[in-house]
């Protein structure tokens, strides 16, 4: 693992092609908008209607979904504290990669603890978008799409965040989604909240 601090006898090589340059190719600033949540919340769908809404607007995105990673960068992987700070450190740089290739990276993770949401952010300061999807568990269990929830009740799956593993919500994220009225915003509607503050923010131009 690199968690060791600076890599003896490693040198950083610059390339002719810098950041600002791929920027004005794209003709938008690269950043990583992160969202969090519980199982069940909404990220994954989030994540996708937020790429169409970019795309369709033709805006260059790549979505870094916590499911997806685990069949193949992720797959050695399980849930234990230490391997979710894993996971999330993984995928924290592979999408500083993105956004520093100049796309809007949009990672969906649950990534239950502060702390190692708090370290991707620090590897891109101004350029981390965290997006909190506040759903209570209520919401999620009920809809249960993988039928997960009803197996961690049941105590077949051990340490299922929300259960009987914590979840620590964000203090200091950029966007907080909720239910209005006890009804969750259609996915179009929270994805254009995500497109707003982007644009908002100057990242969807150079
Ligand atoms: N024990 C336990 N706790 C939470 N989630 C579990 C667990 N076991 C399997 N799953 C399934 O794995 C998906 C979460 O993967 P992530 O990589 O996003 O998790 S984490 O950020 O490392 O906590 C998560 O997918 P989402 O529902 O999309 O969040 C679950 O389907
Ligand atoms: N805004 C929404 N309104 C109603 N149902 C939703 C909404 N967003 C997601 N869902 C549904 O909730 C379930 C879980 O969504 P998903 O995106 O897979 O969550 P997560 O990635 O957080 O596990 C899916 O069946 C999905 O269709």
């Amino acid at each position: 693992m690199s968690t060791l601090g600076k890599p003896a006898n490693i040198f950083w090589h610059e390339c002719a092609v810098g950041r600002h340059e791929r920027q004005k190719l794209l003709q938008q600033k690269g950043c990583v908008v992160w969202i969090t949540g519980l199982s069940g919340s909404g990220k994954s769908t989030l994540a996708c209607s937020v790429g169409r809404q970019l795309h369709n607007r033709g805006n260059l995105s790549y979505v870094l979904d916590g499911d997806n990673l685990r069949h193949g960068l992720n797959k050695d992987l399980g849930f234990k504290a230490e391997d979710r700070a894993e996971n999330i450190r993984r995928v924290g740089e592979v999408a500083k990669l993105f956004a520093d290739a100049g796309l809007i990276c949009i990672a969906s993770l649950i990534s239950p603890y502060r702390r190692d949401r708090d370290a991707c952010r620090a590897l891109l300061p101004d350029h981390f978008i965290e997006v909190f999807m506040n759903m209570p568990l209520e919401v999620c269990e009920q809809r249960d799409s993988k039928g997960l929830y009803k197996l961690a009740r049941e105590g077949k799956i051990k340490g299922f965040t929300g259960i009987d593993d914590p979840y620590e919500p964000p203090l200091n994220c950029e966007i907080e989604i909720r239910q209005m009225d006890g009804v969750c915003p259609a996915p179009s509607i929270m994805a254009g909240q995500v497109v707003t503050y982007l644009e908002d923010k100057g990242f969807l131009h150079e």
